[in-house]
């Protein structure tokens, strides 16, 4: 019979494709869990949302049935002393600041729809200033985009936004209203590591900036969450119904950070690479931030105890996704897990690179007009060799990001941390270590997201009481993957890989549209200047102010019209 003065915390694990409730204990391992899959509303192509309401009906799912596993083993409800959160940062819920009405579905981060504002906001004066302000490029990827695209698109979010009630969150500022019983309480809070996704906090201050609110054109016109510790006692309220009702909320962590701080990341120097939906690297910088100049993010580690902590952050978009992919699109297999099994049926990947641009590629490169590509398809390629070719995509990223962070901050890791989804594949981790020539450490207990806002919420409500307490939780029993190959292969693998970024690129035809414009009208506004001039084509009108690819296309048009003069003076030519 479990002991009765035993306390636990619970953790509540928000991401891309499921949720988790696990119940720790004090040695950190999870007691009892649950966790549901919800459904990926995909309305266009590159588009991706959620239903902001089956975002917490998926959490009471997993809170019920973790509970009830839990009290069959014998333990009682009242021992679980307070909650942790994390989620999927960036991804942006609108709601009516009065009613708690959603106003549209979530918006994901991997969802490239602002496209078009991202290309004009970043022909404005200031656009340049922006990353050393918040940490974060401008791009489709923080929220800021998803915000204004649903302003100017969607009218029921115009409208609050006339009428001064519209409410932005990340993901774990709409649960921590809604857990707490939404406009009754109106707890409105989000914590540094996710406001930091935003860009419109400042990382220094880890207060929003008029400079950045001003740019995007949204200062005093927004409600926004209230910028509170990682860690706190109050400010995240408490459940305001369900089986959990009363308990408090005292973590709250993006799950990146909370990955890190799972992976006992506490220190300067240590990081973790997390193979969820996509795949993020989170190196340790100490308690100032690093502006990168090698195409990392400046992101905030956690804040416990006043002093925020800071991390070099590599983002990929497409981690677990591409296995996804694989498995629902292409039919490949019924379950990710089978991804080991198909890709060892051939030896090497054929001479295949798989570019998973999906949603272009994020860090190192920042390409936004790349898409999804496959190289060196022949007669010989087989499902193994594409399947390989996914796993690869990864690691090779993996490989450019740690490159780009030896250079940021002056250091080689000598390992590294996994953890999430991706990582249970033996084949991915051995080709990670391969391409990285690093070991690989894989911990036993691999829900350390869950685990890091385990830690925030045990740390404020006393479970534990300092990171050296920390030190031994899940220590024991990982896996080691030691690189395998001389490094001049792995090399040679890297250059393919780069010769084929360099390929993806300019697929998408590049859209402009003014960022105050009434639809996403592709290239509507493409056309400034008509100068009408006579030319050896006849009377055409040139149009100033294009960009490479429309520039592309109105000279393939001015070719086809050549021909086509050409051709009647031919015929009248014949003819007289
Ligand atoms: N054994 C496996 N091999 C390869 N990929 C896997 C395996 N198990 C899960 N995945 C992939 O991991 C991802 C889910 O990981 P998870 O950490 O739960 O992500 P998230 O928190 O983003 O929802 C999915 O994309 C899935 O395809
Ligand atoms: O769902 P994950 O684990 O891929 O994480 C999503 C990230 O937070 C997006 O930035």
């Amino acid at each position: 019979m479990p002991g009765l003065t035993e306390s636990f915390v619970g953790s509540i694990d928000q991401g891309t494709t499921s949720t988790r409730f696990l119940i720790f204990n004090k040695d950190g391992e999870p007691v009892a869990s649950h966790q549901v899959e919800f459904e990926q509303i995909y309305p266009n192509p590159g588009w991706h949302e959620h239903n902001p309401f089956e975002l917490v009906s998926s959490i009471e799912t997993c809170i019920d049935e973790a509970v009830k596993k839990f009290e069959e083993l014998g333990y009682v409800r009242d021992s679980i002393k307070a909650i942790g959160i994390t989620n999927q940062r960036e991804t942006t819920v609108l709601w009516d600041s009065e009613t708690g009405e959603p106003l549209h579905n979530a918006i994901v981060w991997t969802d490239t729809r602002s496209q078009s504002i991202v290309t004009e906001l970043k022909s404005r004066n200031g656009a340049g200033s922006l990353q050393q302000i918040c940490g974060l490029p401008l791009s489709t990827y923080p929220s800021s985009t998803k915000l204004l695209w649903m302003i100017q698109h969607v009218p029921k979010v115009k409208s609050a936004y006339e009428k001064g009630r519209l409410a932005f969150g990340t993901v774990d500022s709409w649960l921590v209203y809604q857990l707490n019983g939404g406009p009754a309480a109106k707890v409105f809070v989000s914590d540094p590591t996710n406001a930091s996704r935003t860009m419109f906090m400042n990382l220094e201050t880890l207060e929003y900036d008029d400079r950045l609110l001003d740019f995007f054109g949204v200062k005093g016109k927004v409600h926004l969450p209230r910028i509170v510790p990682s860690s706190d006692r109050k400010a995240y309220g408490s459940f305001s119904s369900g089986i959990l009702q009363g308990v408090p909320i005292m973590g709250c962590l993006g799950d990146q950070s909370s990955a890190l701080v799972g992976q006992k990341g506490f220190y300067p120097g240590l990081a973790k690479n997390t193979y969820g939906t996509g795949c993020f690297l989170l190196y340790n910088v100490g308690e100032k931030p690093v502006i990168s100049k090698h195409g990392l993010l400046a992101t905030v580690a956690f804040q416990f105890d006043g002093k925020p902590v800071y991390a070099l952050e590599g983002s990929i978009a497409v981690g677990g996704s591409g296995i996804r992919f694989l498995e629902n699109n292409l039919n490949f297999f019924k379950k990710s897990k089978e991804v080991d099994e198909l890709a060892a049926t051939v030896e090497d990947n054929g001479g295949c690179v798989f570019v998973t641009a999906f949603s272009g590629l994020f860090a190192p490169y920042w390409i936004d007009d790349a898409k999804g590509t496959i190289f060196g398809i022949t007669q010989y390629t087989q499902k193994g060799h594409i399947a390989r070719a996914t796993l690869e995509a990864t690691c090779y990223q993996t490989k450019a990001i740690l490159a780009a962070m030896e250079k940021d901050s002056g250091h080689a890791l000598s390992e590294l941390a996994v953890d999430g989804g991706m990582s249970n594949s033996d084949l991915a981790m051995q080709t990670q270590a391969d391409l990285v020539s690093i070991p690989v450490y894989r911990p036993k207990m691999r829900e350390t997201t869950a685990l890091g806002a385990a830690i925030a919420a045990g740390l404020a409500c006393g479970l534990w009481h300092n990171f050296t307490e920390l030190r031994d939780i899940n220590r024991a029993g990982g896996a080691v993957f030691e690189p395998s190959i001389p490094p001049e292969k792995s090399f040679e693998m890297f250059s393919l890989w780069e010769r084929a970024v360099h390929m993806s690129k300019g697929w998408v035809k590049k859209e402009s549209s003014k960022v105050n414009g009434a639809k996403n009208s592709g290239k509507s506004s493409v056309v400034v200047k008509v100068k009408p001039v006579e030319s050896v084509f006849g009377k055409y009108s040139i149009f100033s102010d294009l960009d490479e690819a429309d520039e592309e296309d109105l000279l393939l048009e001015l070719r086809k019209l050549e021909i086509h003069q050409r051709l009647k003076r031919l015929r009248r030519a014949t003819s007289a």
